[in-house]
């Protein structure tokens, strides 16, 4: 593996997270931004990166045409849309570098168009970047497991910022999914998403999602199990979105020595069961 800086391009640069990025590649060794890309007539093109995200000039100018900006990169940091990501998982296929996906949001179908381009980048992709999220779904999967779904339900409460479009959070379905796992179960055909009216008593075995918007709450997420005289909750809360980045950032220099293929944050941080 090269001792250089790795040189990544972050797209969405303008967005929380596109200006998180660019101030913790700034500040972490072994990584370099490379190019900052907005989508074409973003009122952001032309304007310097480290101006934007409040470092002060830095010399990179966001730009509006990826292809270029990827030839020379090594690796990629998305945090943008679903639409986006997509896009951007096929032009690093054709430019054979890693690509960091932490968008949200993505359908099946989506995800399928990724694990494709899959077979020519490294693609991290994950609901949530951080450390302590990880963590969190380990514990979630062995609760799940531990307690009897006849005994014990689960539901998955979480709150964002009043401009999250998305819901539920990736990390509510990431958390669910490991739950399913513990349970062995299929989480599509066992997840109750929305509750309106008259519902009907709760089916044994589901696992249940509720969804808080307002202000600018980063990521709370809690994971209830409900059983007769006690709950056990697993919650974490985020307060600074330089989690996600710095995690995103451990995972591109994680997947620069990797083979193609598509890999999750478990993978990065060793604490994949598989
Ligand atoms: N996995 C994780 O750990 C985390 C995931 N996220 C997810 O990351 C995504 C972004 O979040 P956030 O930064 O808060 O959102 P923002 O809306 O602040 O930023 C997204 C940026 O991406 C740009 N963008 C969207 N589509 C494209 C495209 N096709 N080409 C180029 N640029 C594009 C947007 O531009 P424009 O405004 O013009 O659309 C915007 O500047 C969400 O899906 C969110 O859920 C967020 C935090 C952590
Ligand atoms: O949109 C956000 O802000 C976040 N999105 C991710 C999600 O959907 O879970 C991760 C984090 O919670 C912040």
């Amino acid at each position: 593996m090269s001792d250089a800086a790795m040189k990544l391009v972050v797209v969405g640069a303008a967005g929380r997270m596109g200006q998180t990025l660019i101030r913790l590649i700034h500040s972490i060794e072994g990584v370099t931004l490379h190019a900052a890309i907005e989508r074409p007539g973003s009122p952001f093109i032309g304007k310097d990166a480290g101006e934007i995200s409040g470092l002060g000039a830095n010399g990179i100018i966001i730009g509006d045409d990826p292809l270029a900006a990827f030839l020379h990169a090594e690796g990629v940091l998305d945090f943008t849309s679903p639409a986006g990501s997509i896009e951007f998982a096929g032009l690093a296929a054709q430019a054979r570098i890693v690509h960091v996906v932490g968008t949200t949001g993505c359908s099946q179908e989506d995800d399928t168009k990724i694990a494709a381009a899959a077979r020519h980048a490294r693609i991290v992709k994950s609901g949530n970047m951080s450390l302590g999220v990880n963590l969190l779904s380990v514990l979630v999967q062995q609760a799940a497991q531990a307690l009897d779904a006849a005994d014990w339900d689960i539901e998955i409460l979480e709150m964002h910022h009043k401009r999250k479009v998305d819901a539920p959070s990736g990390t509510a379905l990431l958390l669910g999914d490991a739950a399913a796992k513990g349970r062995n179960i299929d989480l599509a055909a066992k997840s109750v998403r929305v509750r309106d009216g008259h519902t009907g008593a709760r089916e044994a075995g589901t696992i249940g999602f509720a969804t808080l918007r307002g202000g600018s709450v980063i990521g709370e997420h809690s994971v209830l199990f409900a059983g007769e005289g006690e709950t056990v909750t697993l919650s974490h809360s985020a307060t600074d979105r330089s989690i996600f980045a710095r995690g995103a950032i451990k995972a591109a220099l994680w997947a620069r020595d990797k083979k193609p293929g598509l890999y999750s944050m478990l993978d990065v941080l060793g604490l994949s069961s598989h």
